[in-house]
């Protein structure tokens, strides 16, 4: 797998599509990986350069010791874009993953032309749900946070499917530092004053059943950002890239369209 080094860190990614084309770059979820992009990839436009890569503390990128502050999350998405010459790009961010979107766009507008913020918000929860998470992870591992985190994510059918089974062990699989350090990333974020100072190209869009980041929350968030449309996907949950991608894939393709990316 390809990946770059930032000091210590190795930071693996997925470099898709086509080399030369308009960059599209994608930020996952907390605890999970760069997997939840992998029914969406093939029903994007190929003539873009599809680029995915697994935060700090998750898939096969390694796991510096926690806590990680979302500076951090977010000075490894400038260098990740730095090392592969990616610049104007639109980012995609799901979760904390639109966190770092925020945060990126407000840094370094000359990276991001557009942002694309699922399932997300300028602020999720509050220090002391984090702090609990944190806890209950160092004291009881993540299968302890397994059943509730799968049902903030998922509707029940698809929660009870294959897919549904197969994201609850790759959740257990992930890296506890990982989790607890990214979730105090998450802990310590309150972007509202700078994401308000945000204008670009927004699209922002979340599962009518996220239980992580629900639609009015999602929408606050977008209404801060001059330049932002707000979409709810039916029936999904808080990875409509896993459950609905053909819908995601639709809205993103169209997005793209409207902001002359393809
Ligand atoms: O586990 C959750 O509640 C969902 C979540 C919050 C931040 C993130 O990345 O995922």
């Amino acid at each position: 797998m390809p990946h770059i080094e930032i000091g210590d860190l190795h930071l693996n990614y997925l470099d898709e599509g086509r080399a030369t084309g308009a960059p599209v770059v994608f930020a996952h979820a907390l605890g999970s990986d760069l997997r939840i992009w992998d029914n969406l990839i093939p029903l994007l436009p190929q003539d873009l350069r599809l680029v995915r890569y697994d935060l700090r503390g998750h898939g096969r990128s390694t796991t510096p010791e926690p806590p990680y502050a979302m500076g951090a999350l977010i000075r490894d998405a400038e260098r990740l874009m730095e090392a592969l010459s990616i610049r104007e790009a639109v980012f995609v961010g799901s979760s904390i993953g639109g966190m770092i979107a925020q945060g990126l766009a407000v840094k370094r507008l000359d990276l991001v032309r557009a942002l694309v913020l699922c399932d997300t918000a300028a602020k999720i929860g509050t220090p002391e749900i984090w702090q609990d998470r944190i806890d209950q992870v160092r004291s009881y591992g993540l299968e302890s946070l397994a059943d509730p985190t799968m049902k903030r994510w998922f509707a029940p059918a698809f929660r009870q499917g294959p897919e549904g089974q197969l994201w609850r062990e790759r959740f257990i699989e992930g890296d506890p530092d990982g989790y607890a350090g990214g979730a105090a990333a998450v802990a310590g974020t309150d972007f509202y004053t700078t994401t308000a100072r945000l204008t670009l190209p927004t699209l922002a869009l979340v599962g009518s059943e996220d239980g992580s980041t629900p639609p009015d929350l999602v929408r606050e968030t977008a209404e801060l950002i001059r330049g932002s449309r707000f979409e709810i996907v039916r029936g999904a949950g808080h990875v409509p890239s896993i459950d609905k991608p053909a819908e995601v894939a639709a809205l993103l393709t169209e997005f793209l369209r409207s902001i002359g990316h393809v």
